[in-house]
């Protein structure tokens, strides 16, 4: 059927920007926000099933996790079991639809009565935070199940496609009945086109592929949920945006989505702030879509072009945030119900699901390269989340107004409104309960305590008075269905009745049979008559009651308003009192936080000093165990040039003795030859020669003596020898004694011989006869005469030594003397002595002593140790 009326749907007036008008726009939100009251950010925590039994979380109630330490840092004593609440803590076992309920079915009913929600998913990676978002088809997670429930709710209230549009300035307009009927033909073809080329490119579509859309459509178990207390009497626009933040930058999901080339690059957006403050990305593309399955399309064909990588903790690690938004517009009907009415402002509310990258450790997840870099961005992002919650919270613990980083990354500073009261936020925090994961899931923990205590003002929608009576939608049905009927009844004329629905509204009996005919008519006027005095009546009854009502109304408006009054009187007496509550409880807070600060610090401490201890007992040990090396090193150095010195000394000191006893043999062999020659000369010159031969000789011999001076060991003594080292007499006749005689020794004719062995004689001492190898004793036969004019051999034994210096030396051991007497002498009887003392010649004892006495002083003669005497 066509439509009577065919009004055009003017644009709604642009917003004026200017400054006065922003002024006013920001003053009336406050005046919103502060008439709604403050809620804290609602915080739920889901624990994610897993086959290990080595699990670090465990829950305590419906609203505490209790999270212990492993043993191994349990032992250390660094860590310790905490406790935290949530708003509700979902176990392994909870389904998707539980998580549903509770966390996003609120958030979708306040989206569908003009009310901004935003939801995150919080958690280290692989924890299940795209699982709890997305889920599957069979099992869909809060994005699907908040489509399906949006259009259950909204059923056919829809608005017809085109008629709602985005100005691209965060804001819609209504497009006129033909712009819309352009675009939708539009549309329609595009879709036609599209849907044949995706027949030409999968003719055949495989049927167990578990990715394709058509696939996943079909397995799909759509939520049933319909939300209820909609307002019927206006239409609903349903608009979707997906977006990424990657490394810092937002890009569009489903920029050129209806392209067929859709392998393009995307480009990065930017974000703006719009005519109420609101941010909002500039030129991202803003789907209508009118129905879950549309929606959950372009959805899955957005996903596709996430960054998504392959880690060691998650083989499909999300690499970006995503937000994927739902906004709602909606317009009220005109007083008719059949049009939209394009003087008021939409109302339009919007509902983010933010699923975020995970937090993470590198070192776990196996990232490299680009990755790294990725995980930085993404661990920043978290952290500015995180700061920015954390200045928000102080702020308002400490009443304080320090400026909240919202623009320091993209996400905090996109969703800056929802902090600032523009909506509802809740978080999901999402658990692996690993015991490996304890460490990354303290922190996220924290988060979430922090984020709890954050509260967020309250929006509150504006109703606008429309002034339009409720139900206008169904009236215009039944008029519609009435009218219906009566053409199918066969009344023609029904096709000409405008729409009104003002009858439906009247109170009045029904109208009396109005059809004259000539017999009838004065009957049929004073029933009229009697309608009309009825109505009148009626009317006149109702104005009456309408002012009892007014005035009783007025008066119950007064009384509310005295009540009112001493309400807010009790009120405010009653918000100092809480006030004084809150800032004693904020002061035991802070007392509290100190505390705990001040526990944390000292633990802190405790490590530390711990910590420094044990580095410096380590360095101790290691400086103890260089000085010992350095020591060694050093006691080498000094040992080696020690023996260095030792050798360098050893070799002067042996050049110097062999000089030196090179010089001594010399001095001792000119003595002896001075000797020699001195005995030589005196006997020669003496009266030996006069002395007779035949004279019976004496043999004396006797042992040296150690002169005790000998005991006193002389530095300017002779080369150095040891009587160990003479040569050795074990080679038979290989030993030699060097006779040495002067030339001018006489004979004395005598049977008297030395016992000399094999003998070399020599007439005059050089030094080579010593230094030869065979030579091992020497004799030196000297004559003179005695004080009885006797002649007087004596024969000086010694050993011949080899010296230190490599020469040689002579040891005298032994002085023989021989004496020939005359018989016919008379024989002295006491020991005659000389005038210095000596015995005198012929007292033969005191003669032998005093020739060892001689022999042992003489310089010339070199003293044998007392305890190496040795006789020839
Ligand atoms: N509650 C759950 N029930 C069953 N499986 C789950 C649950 N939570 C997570 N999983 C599974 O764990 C794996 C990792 O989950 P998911 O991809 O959702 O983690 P994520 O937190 O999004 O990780 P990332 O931050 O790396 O993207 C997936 O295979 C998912 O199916």
């Amino acid at each position: 059927m066509k439509s009577v009326r065919t009004p055009m749907r003017p644009r709604v007036p642009p917003k004026p920007n200017t400054l006065e008008h922003l002024q006013q726009n920001s003053e009336q939100n406050n005046n919103v926000k502060n008439a709604g009251g403050q809620d804290p950010v609602d915080v739920y925590c889901r624990i994610r099933p897993v086959d290990s039994l080595e699990t670090c979380v465990s829950v305590v109630d419906s609203t505490t996790l209790k999270i212990s330490p492993p043993n191994s840092i349990g032992r250390s004593g660094c860590g310790r079991e905490q406790q935290y609440r949530f708003k509700e803590v979902f176990g392994p076992q909870t389904g998707q639809k539980e998580i549903f309920d509770k966390v996003a079915k609120p958030l979708v009913a306040d989206l569908l009565n003009g009310k901004n929600g935003l939801l995150f998913a919080y958690g280290v990676t692989g924890s299940g935070k795209t699982h709890t978002m997305q889920g599957s088809a069979k099992d869909g997670g809060i994005v699907r199940r908040t489509l399906d429930v949006i259009f259950n709710s909204i059923g056919e209230w829809q608005s017809q496609r085109y008629m709602l549009k985005p100005d691209h300035l965060n804001g819609f307009e209504i497009q006129a009945d033909a712009d819309a009927s352009s675009d939708r033909r539009q549309f329609d073809a595009a879709s036609n086109i599209q849907k044949a080329f995706s027949k030409f490119k999968n003719p055949r579509p495989k049927r167990n592929a578990s990715n394709s859309s058509s696939s996943s459509s079909s397995d799909r178990v759509p939520e049933t949920t319909v939300i209820d207390g909609l307002n019927e009497d206006n239409v609903y626009g349903v608009f979707i945006t997906y977006l990424e933040a990657y490394n810092n930058y937002i890009y569009d999901l489903l920029e050129n989505i209806s392209g067929v080339n859709m392998t393009k690059s995307l480009q990065t957006k930017i974000l703006r702030e719009d005519g109420q403050r609101n941010m909002y990305v500039f030129g991202c593309n803003e789907v209508e879509v009118k129905s879950p399955e549309e929606a959950l399309e372009l959805l899955s064909k957005g996903q596709k072009r996430r960054k998504v990588a392959h880690t060691s903790l998650n083989a499909e690690s999300s690499r970006s945030h995503s937000i994927f938004t739902i906004r709602v517009v909606q317009c009220p009907l005109d007083e008719q119900g059949e049009d939209v009415l394009t003087t008021v402002p939409l109302r339009i509310s919007q509902l983010s699901l933010v699923d975020l990258a995970g937090s993470e450790r590198t070192s776990r997840t196996g990232a490299a390269g680009l990755r790294i870099k990725e995980a930085g961005n993404i661990n920043n992002t978290l952290m500015m989340l995180r700061t920015c919650i954390e200045v928000l919270r102080d702020n308002q613990l400490n009443n304080a107004n320090r400026m909240v980083p919202y623009r320091d990354s993209k996400i905090t500073h996109y969703f800056k409104n929802y902090f600032d009261g523009e909506g509802k936020v809740k978080m999901v925090i999402c658990v692996n309960p690993l015991t490996s994961d304890y460490d990354e899931t303290l922190p996220v923990m924290k988060f979430a305590e922090l984020a709890s205590e954050v509260q967020v003002q309250r929006s509150v929608v504006r109703n606008e008075v429309i002034a339009l009576p409720p139900g206008r939608r169904r009236a215009n049905f039944l008029f519609r269905e009435v009218r219906r009927n009566m053409i199918n009844e066969g009344f023609d004329k029904a096709k000409e009745l405008d729409i009104d629905i003002s009858p439906v509204y009247t109170l009045s009996p029904a109208w009396p049979d109005t059809s004259l005919s000539d017999d009838t008519w004065l009957e049929t006027l004073a029933k009229l008559k009697n309608f009309l005095k009825r109505r009148i009546a009626t009317r006149e009854t109702l104005l009456q009651q309408t002012r009892v009502k007014v005035d009783s109304v007025s008066e119950r408006v007064a009384t509310a308003e005295a009540e009112n009054l001493m309400l807010r009187q009790s009120n405010s007496s009653l918000n100092a009192l809480r006030a004084a509550e809150e800032r004693k409880l904020k002061e035991y807070e802070a007392l509290l936080l100190n505390a705990e600060a001040v526990n944390e610090s000292l633990f802190n401490n405790y490590n530390t000093l711990v910590e420094d201890y044990n580095q410096a007992v380590e360095e101790r040990a290691l400086a103890q165990n260089q000085g010992q090396l350095e020591k060694m090193r050093i006691k080498a150095k000094l040992t080696n040039k020690l023996e260095m010195h030792k050798e360098k000394i050893d070799k002067e000191f042996k050049n110097r003795l062999k000089e030196h006893q090179t010089k001594m043999v010399l001095t001792q062999v000119r003595a002896l030859q001075q000797l020699a020659q001195g005995h030589s000369s005196s006997s020669s010159g003496g009266s030996l020669a006069a002395t007779p031969v035949n004279r019976p000789i004496t043999r004396q011999s006797a042992r040296t003596v150690a002169h005790p001076s000998s005991a006193v060991p002389s530095l300017a003594g002779p080369a150095v020898s040891n009587p160990r080292h003479r040569r050795s007499f074990s080679q038979g006749n290989v030993n030699v004694v060097l006779d040495h005689r002067p030339l001018k020794t006489l004979d004395t004719n005598t049977v008297f011989r030395p016992v000399l062995g094999k003998r070399r004689s020599i007439s005059k001492l050089r030094s080579e006869d010593l230094n030869n190898d065979r030579v091992t004793h020497y004799c030196l036969t000297t004559q003179n005469q005695d004080s009885q004019g006797e002649l007087e051999t004596k024969l000086y034994k010694g050993d011949v030594l080899p010296t230190t210096g490599g020469g040689s030396q002579v040891v005298f051991q032994d002085v023989e003397i021989l004496r020939q007497r005359d018989p016919l002498a008379v024989p002295n009887s006491g020991v005659k002595r000389n005038s210095d003392g000596t015995p005198a010649t012929g007292s033969l004892d005191a003669a032998l002593q005093h020739e060892r006495w001689k022999a042992l002083a003489s310089p010339a003669t070199p003293r044998a140790p007392a305890n190496k005497r040795t006789r020839l």
